[in-house]
């Protein structure tokens, strides 16, 4: 019974905004979250280590389903290392990550550097096999896959790059050939590591619609970012990694205890932890 403690201990934190302006909570809204603070992913004290160094310790805490949460910190902080660990690439030195999606359901979105897109593949090939995990990599597509795949390209504004090899995209049509992989296998759990870095207006705009769209059909969203504007559209909460430990904030109060003030307005903003 999980859930239960959760909510009590996030309203004893103020983490779920439930109060009203006489201090009731409102019971509409508490259905809602209780709903959204059903959690398939938690850290259990958590320690992390990259060659024999401790990168991260005493990790606590669950990821919202149905949410989107961020992941900040400074360069090096160890964000890239607990999506690994997170991901099952990294084991941990001690404690847990305790995750309830299957690993078909899982989906991993490096940051643009680290992708070698030099492999021959169409965007709609590369879309087409988000059906791998669950579907196997030699079975073939029907017209179902086919049709599916269609849909989530027109949906991404990427149908006129069907047959593009995706070695020539440019960097925002490669994101969002890549997010079309993840509609296409259905992700529960999203992890995304910068996916708006050197990419357009226009293009983080329908990145941003479809992984609200995602989180609100039950999707956990967890994004890395450092631009404190993003996270003000998109975060529904937020983890901070600094000096090797972590910490929950909401980004209203991530937003006031750095300006001082209620969004908006908000720029600029620097992170904790950074110099
Ligand atoms: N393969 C590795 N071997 C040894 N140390 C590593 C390795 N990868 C990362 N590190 C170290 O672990 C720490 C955390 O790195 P990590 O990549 O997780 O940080 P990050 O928060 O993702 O940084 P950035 O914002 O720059 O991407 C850093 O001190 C880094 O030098």
């Amino acid at each position: 019974m999980p859930l239960f403690p959760d909510v009590i201990v996030d309203l004893a934190t103020s983490r779920l905004g439930l109060g009203t302006a006489g201090g009731a909570v409102d019971s509409s809204r508490l259905v809602f979250r209780v709903v959204a603070l059903m959690s398939c992913l938690q850290l259990k004290d958590l320690q992390l280590a990259r060659s024999g160094r401790t990168v991260l310790e005493h990790l606590d805490g669950h990821f919202q389903a149905a949410a989107i949460t961020a992941l900040i910190g400074a360069n090096g902080a160890g964000k890239s290392t607990l999506i690994q660990a997170i991901m099952g690439t990294l084991t941990p030195v001690s404690g847990s990550v305790e995750c309830q999606v299957p690993a078909a359901r899982r989906a991993w979105l490096p940051q643009q550097l680290a992708l070698d897109l030099s492999f021959p593949m169409s965007v709609e090939e590369l879309i087409m096999t988000g059906t791998w995990p669950s579907h196997g990599a030699f079975k073939g597509y029907c017209g179902a896959h086919y049709r599916r795949g269609r849909e989530i390209m027109q949906r991404l504004g990427i149908s006129h790059l069907a047959h593009r090899p995706l070695g020539e995209l440019s960097g925002g049509q490669r994101q969002r050939a890549l997010i079309g992989r993840t509609l296409m296998q259905e992700a529960e759990l999203l992890l995304l590591d910068e996916p708006f870095a050197n990419v357009d207006v226009d293009t983080v705009e329908i990145l941003m619609d479809v992984l609200r769209e995602m989180a609100r059909k039950g999707a956990t969203i967890i994004i890395v970012l450092h631009d404190m504007n993003q996270l003000a559209k998109l975060a529904d909460d937020v983890l901070i990694l600094t000096e090797g430990h972590g910490r929950w904030a909401t980004p209203d109060a991530l937003a006031d205890r750095q300006t001082g003030l209620s969004r908006p307005p908000r720029l600029p903003l620097t992170f904790p932890g950074s110099v």
